[in-house]
């Protein structure tokens, strides 16, 4: 359950000597502001958590836990470390001490779900195999609504865009022995997260999985202070496996991680290796591999385009994170110099 493994459960073995008390594993579930939700692993039962109370230890501030975490409970039932992460989704992010910020943990496989109907975009599916290349996720496809095209049209595009992903499945809602593959290939200790544009089907294959409507998981829980927040389990554990599904996630689309676009885009890496020079940008340099492959029809000129694009969106991406990071250590400055002037009137005021 919960998909607790021998590898957690060395990372727990070290978070215990390190605090020297023994920890109880819990998995995180849900966020939000303060604090959040966990699945004690030995128990099943979920507890809520304060991330200020007892006091907010200075690891969980560096390193505040996200849905998917394997977390260790001390005693009292507080969050005393967050284990290592296998693998983490992020986003840019607007903190102090890095570009990106983590958003969902320990996902085994980003399930890109896209209909067949209106027709599928190949640029779509390929923007989250680089997200999942850059969060070392194995990259799922899930082609929805088979029933709206004809069998062969499902295997045509299924075919075209299978060397992208690790593994591919059409599925019909309206056909429920469609969805074998897909649930035969997902073991109980896999975490999913599933992703892809508004109306894939996301919602209704998620149900169809689990067996359980999300929007019917919802639960009322306090935040300690008397008022009552509604918040939906964000991390659904069942005896078929794990679905994480947090605000913000379904969304996800764009990776500034270069390498990621060049392993999604592998023919073209692997076509660059050719070209007379090592930083070539494949448009207008002499002895160009890549321009040469395309003229001979060895190379779709429109997947040669994405990259590009793709690219160019990735470094659009990290100079725009460079400028929140600049305006963040300003700010951060401002505030240091703001508080040293107070200081030094306080310490005045005491001499007098
Ligand atoms: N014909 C057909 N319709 C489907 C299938 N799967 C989902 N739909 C329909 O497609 C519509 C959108 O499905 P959702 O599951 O809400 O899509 P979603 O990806 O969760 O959408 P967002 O919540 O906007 O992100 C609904 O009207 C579904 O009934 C399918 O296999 N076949
Ligand atoms: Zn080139």
């Amino acid at each position: 359950m919960l998909g607790w493994s021998p590898r957690w459960q060395g990372y727990l073995a070290v978070a215990e000597m390190e605090a020297k008390t023994p920890l109880r594993a819990a998995r995180i579930s849900a966020i939000h502001r303060g604090g959040g939700e966990c699945i004690v692993a030995d128990s099943g039962e979920t507890t809520t958590f304060n991330l200020s109370y007892p006091h907010p230890a200075r690891a969980l501030e560096q390193w505040p836990p996200v849905v998917g975490d394997w977390a260790g409970l001390d005693a009292e039932g507080a969050i005393a470390t967050v284990l290592p992460r296998v693998t983490y989704l992020e986003r840019a992010g607007v903190s102090r001490s890095s570009l990106m910020q983590p958003i969902a943990a320990n996902i085994d496989a980003l399930v890109i779900v896209e209909p067949l109907r209106p027709s599928p975009s190949i640029g779509r599916i390929e923007r989250f195999v680089a997200l999942a290349h850059a969060a070392g996720i194995s990259p799922w496809l899930v082609l929805t609504k088979a029933d709206l095209v004809d069998a062969a049209d499902a295997r045509e595009v299924l075919e075209r865009v299978d060397y992208l992903v690790d593994r591919a499945f059409a599925v019909s809602n309206a056909e429920e022995s469609s969805l074998t593959p897909l649930r035969e290939a997902i073991t109980p200790h896999d975490t999913l997260v599933l992703v892809g544009r508004s109306g894939a089907g996301k919602t209704t294959l998620t149900n169809a999985l689990l067996g359980l409507s999300l929007a019917t998981a919802a639960v009322r829980e306090g935040d300690g202070k008397g008022r009552h927040t509604t918040t939906r389990r964000q991390l659904v554990a069942t005896p078929h496996g794990i679905i994480l599904d947090t605000p913000g996630i379904r969304a996800l689309a764009a990776t500034p991680d270069a390498d990621a676009i060049d392993e999604t885009f592998a023919a073209i890496t692997d076509l660059a290796r050719g070209c007379r020079f090592a930083d070539c940008t494949h448009d207008a340099e002499p002895g160009c591999a890549i321009r040469e492959a395309v003229d001979l029809g060895d190379l779709d000129a429109a997947e040669l385009d994405r990259y590009r694009r793709m690219r160019a969106e990735a470094q659009r991406q990290i100079v725009r994170a460079d400028a929140r990071l600049h305006r963040a250590e300003q700010r951060q400055a401002s505030k240091n110099n703001t508080r040293g002037r107070r200081d030094a009137m306080a310490r005045k005021g005491r001499r007098r």
